[in-house]
């Protein structure tokens, strides 16, 4: 029976750079964030909602633009609440499908990565969690270089989320990616290795 890692952290820690490696080494990965794409494709019935409750504004014709929408939603947390509200059953309902279906096949790991895991309370889908951490101040340097992102926003981004330390304490394993991603990736292999997964 494959063991399911719900792989998360806080936005910018270094879930993605792990998620690549655990993909390099041959692991089915499951990524929230692409599944919350796909939800938002033109037509589907979520689109029409979020159009519904935010308006023409955060679209261009039929296409969603994210960086409207998230300019929108990481500065108002009642509009984040909506979104959360009009999101988060649609993303459900598509990672528990995915689940099923890759457990039906002989992989010994299942990864899913989920920025959100422990808000959503998807602990129960997942046998073990793993929590990718990095320093505040390394995590917002990361944030602003990658997104291009003021420090106001990179914060209202971080502060969207649970705290770290909250996250850490409900972790079963903890991967510091504050060094460099040599030193993250012999962190993975370490547990895998201690459970004889490779
Ligand atoms: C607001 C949106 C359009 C911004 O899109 P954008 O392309 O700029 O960012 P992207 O989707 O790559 O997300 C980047 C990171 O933001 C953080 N984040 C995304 N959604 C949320 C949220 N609802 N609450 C808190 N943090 C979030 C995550 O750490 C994520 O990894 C997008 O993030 C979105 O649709 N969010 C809602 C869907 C969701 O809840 N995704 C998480 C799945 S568990
Ligand atoms: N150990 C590292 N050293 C240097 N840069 C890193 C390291 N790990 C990640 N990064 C960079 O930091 C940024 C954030 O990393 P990554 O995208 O993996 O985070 P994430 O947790 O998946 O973010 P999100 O929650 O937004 O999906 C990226 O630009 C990535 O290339």
């Amino acid at each position: 029976m494959a063991i399911v890692l719900g792989l998360t952290g806080s936005i910018a820690t270094g879930k993605s750079t792990v998620s690549q490696y655990l993909k390099e080494l041959g692991f089915p990965v499951i990524d929230a964030d692409i599944v919350a794409r796909k939800i938002v494709a033109p037509g589907q019935p979520v689109t029409q909602r979020l159009r519904q409750t935010f308006g023409n504004q955060i679209f261009e014709g039929d296409v969603l633009n994210r960086k409207k929408l998230g300019n929108l939603v990481f500065s108002d947390s009642e509009a984040l609440k909506k979104l959360n509200e009009l999101m988060q059953p649609a993303i459900r309902v598509e990672i528990e499908f995915q689940i099923r279906t890759l457990k039906k096949g002989s992989d010994n790991l299942i990864v899913l990565d989920a920025p959100l895991l422990l808000e959503q309370g998807y602990q129960s889908l997942v046998d073990q969690i793993m929590v990718v951490t990095s320093s505040s101040a390394v995590q917002l340097e990361r944030l602003k270089q990658r997104d291009g992102l003021s420090d106001k926003e990179a914060r209202q981004r971080v502060l969207s989320q649970w705290s770290q330390k909250k996250k850490i304490e409900m972790a079963d394993i903890v991967i510091d990616n504050g060094r460099s991603i040599e030193e993250t990736h012999r962190q993975v292999l370490k547990w895998l290795d201690n459970r004889k997964l490779r």
